[in-house]
């Protein structure tokens, strides 16, 4: 019998639910000075570090031997000159981690008043998402903010947490404090939900309270209804590529532009049909944080995702998916014309060069 994975996606959805309260209370306060750029040009904030550390505390308390892949360490918050934010993040994840338990928490996974962690152990439970993956054994995935530039900007971001065993996902939560409850599109007010799935178990959307869980699942659509789901980031995705393959399949209604995994929970309850990335450089290799808990999504909600050839994507490697080139997923009855649309867009594109 499969197995259930019943207190796995318990304390996920506990340690996510906790990182979406802590990051939505942080960007109405955010200083510019709690904002470091990392090694590869890229933003991290108080907010980054201080979800990855509630999160990575209570798994290591819920399942003290599982390794985390996460993406980001401490070194630098353990520098000189760090002090501020250091004292910053151990007063967020002390009100994230203390505050009263709600609907599925449990005590013994170290939640709730008088539980206060020290810096040391905060900066430890940082450390502890070193993991570099691979093929065997299990370990969780951890993006703690997913989108930092959408998270800045004020619009779509995700915390992003999966668990996988030998290479295959099996479960992947993805909380999303921004988006609209009903549809992307929407101007609806009520904002926030987590999205979750399990392997063979389907997909659902669960209310940032807990207190509603609806199923979720792509809908068939005729290809002229078509609408991609694409990056903001220009650097992130090749958004000209996206314009062609769109061209070729007949597509007359615009691209819904989102940052984050919240593109993936967006195409698993019908906001959008096709999830299309192309790499900008080929030499990028996309990290697994950033793709786990939306691939399972995808596939349980009825969806199929494979890279640009047509491969399934590999979370067996290590803390990236090698040589897997560019991720398209959509609905099941679409994707192969999709993937046939971007092979044709492809090969037009390497003549070219010719
Ligand atoms: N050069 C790049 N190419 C593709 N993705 C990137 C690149 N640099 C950063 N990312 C990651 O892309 C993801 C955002 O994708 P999108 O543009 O679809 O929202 C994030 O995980 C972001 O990291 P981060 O987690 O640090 O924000
Ligand atoms: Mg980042
Ligand atoms: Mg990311
Ligand atoms: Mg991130």
């Amino acid at each position: 019998m499969a197995l259930q994975y019943t207190t796995e996606k318990q304390v996920a959805i506990a340690a996510v639910r906790r990182a979406c309260a802590l990051t939505s209370s942080v960007f109405n306060k955010l200083v510019k000075s709690e904002t470091l750029t990392k090694g590869d040009k890229s933003p991290v904030t108080i907010a980054d570090y201080s979800a990855q550390a509630v999160v990575n505390t209570i798994l290591g308390r819920a399942f003290p031997v599982d390794p985390i892949v996460g993406e980001e360490d401490a070194a630098d918050l353990r520098q000189e000159g760090a002090e501020n934010l250091r004292n910053r993040i151990v007063d967020l994840c002390n009100e994230a981690l203390t505050a009263d338990l709600g609907l599925g928490d449990r005590a013994e996974w170290g939640l709730g008043p008088g539980q206060e962690r020290t810096l040391d152990e905060l900066l430890d439970a940082i450390d502890r998402g070193n993991d570099q993956g691979g093929p065997v054994g299990r370990r969780w995935t951890l993006d703690p903010i997913d989108g930092t530039k959408g998270f800045l900007r004020g619009g779509q971001y995700a915390i992003c947490l999966a668990l996988i065993v030998d290479g295959d996902v099996k479960l992947g939560v993805i909380g999303c404090p921004n988006l609209p409850v009903g549809d992307a599109e929407s101007e609806d007010s009520q904002r926030g939900g987590i999205f979750t799935a399990v392997k063979g178990q389907g997909a659902e959307q669960i209310s940032i309270s807990g207190a509603k869980s609806t199923p979720v699942m792509i809908p068939s659509m005729e290809p002229g209804m078509l609408n991609l789901l694409e990056s903001v980031e220009a650097a992130h995705a090749d958004l000209a590529f996206n314009q062609q393959v769109s061209n070729s399949l007949g597509i007359t209604r615009p691209p819904t532009r989102m940052d984050s995994q919240a593109k993936y929970a967006c195409l698993a309850r019908g906001d959008g049909v096709v999830y299309l990335r192309m790499p900008i450089n080929a030499l990028y290799q996309e990290k697994i944080w950033d793709h786990a808990s939306g691939a399972v999504l995808v596939q349980e909600a009825g969806g199929v995702i494979t890279d640009a050839l047509g491969q399934p994507l590999n979370f067996g490697l290590g803390r990236t998916l090698g040589k897997n080139q560019g991720i398209v997923a959509a609905g099941k009855d679409v994707h192969g014309q999709v993937l046939a649309a971007v092979q044709r867009a492809r090969s037009k594109a390497s003549e070219a060069t010719q």
